[in-house]
């Protein structure tokens, strides 16, 4: 499945730790505005390929990246790029909430001051309202800016970690399992969020949970033994198939 101005492009991408291949090849386009969910079994290579698209995997030391991955037509691994304005606009969410232990109002504040969106403190308090307002989080937290942001609750901090993505105005979102630390309530409020927030990004989803799949993504691709075995239209993936494989797999025969 191709796109005429993908956001993002991955050809031929392996991912190796050690001897081991996690990743086999992979080629992907992913869509601009949409969602993209990725799917598959444990160990499948899932949260391996999706770290590749903001070079997450370059903190893992035995992992090694094959291939050419694409944002807007750049290639992310040249050189000369920045990893860290790279990651500014390639945002990641992980599993597990992960605040840094300051007052909610610097955790979402650190991303623009390191990156000089702000120029003066009103703009910054601006920045930091406009994103836990788009997280869905502001109403919740607005007279209490200074409280520790690890003192939320768990599906709170995950809003906050969301806002504090979208503080720095990225352009694609990675998702990697985001509700799975979550109660159903916290879950049910971060897929509407993933849904307000469509449009505006690409959206990239890891998850477990093909019912959630289903709810939050427009495109959906299946993973299996470290090879992306299909990818399709969301509906086309979870009604009519065309691989053994996924139709196996969503009908719960493996995983
Ligand atoms: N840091 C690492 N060092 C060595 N091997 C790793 C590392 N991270 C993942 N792997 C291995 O790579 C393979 C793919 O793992 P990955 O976490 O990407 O799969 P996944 O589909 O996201 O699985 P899950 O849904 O269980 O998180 C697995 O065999 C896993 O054991």
């Amino acid at each position: 499945m191709t796109f005429a101005q993908p956001k993002m492009t991955a050809r031929d991408v392996s991912v190796f730790y050690g001897p081991k291949q996690a990743v086999k090849s992979v080629t992907i386009d992913v869509p601009t505005d949409e969602v993209t969910a990725f799917i598959g079994p444990s160990g499948c290579g899932k949260s391996t390929f999706l770290r590749t698209l903001n070079r997450m995997n370059d903190t893992i030391p035995a992992a090694r990246v094959e291939g050419q991955i694409a944002l807007d037509g750049e290639d992310i691994y040249s050189a000369g790029m920045d990893v860290v304005q790279l990651r500014a606009r390639v945002g990641m969410v992980f599993q597990k909430p992960n605040p840094f232990p300051k007052s909610i109002f610097e955790n979402v504040a650190y991303g623009p001051r390191i990156h000089g969106l702000a120029r003066h403190k009103s703009d910054l308090e601006a920045i930091v309202q406009r994103s836990l307002k788009r997280a869905g989080l502001w109403d919740e937290v607005k007279d209490r800016l200074s409280d520790s942001g690890t003192a939320l609750s768990g599906g709170q901090q995950q809003r906050l970690c969301i806002a504090r993505a979208i503080a720095v105005d990225p352009e694609v979102i990675l998702m990697d399992e985001p509700c799975s630390a979550l109660d159903p309530i916290a879950t049910a409020r971060i897929e509407e969020l993933i849904a307000e927030l469509r449009g505006n990004y690409a959206i990239v989803i890891v998850t477990h949970n093909m019912q959630q799949a289903a709810r939050v993504s427009q495109r959906t691709a299946f993973f299996h033994l470290g090879q992306l075995v299909e990818y399709d239209a969301t509906d086309t993936i979870f009604t009519a198939p065309k691989e053994a494989r996924t139709k196996d797999y969503i009908t719960g025969r493996y995983g």
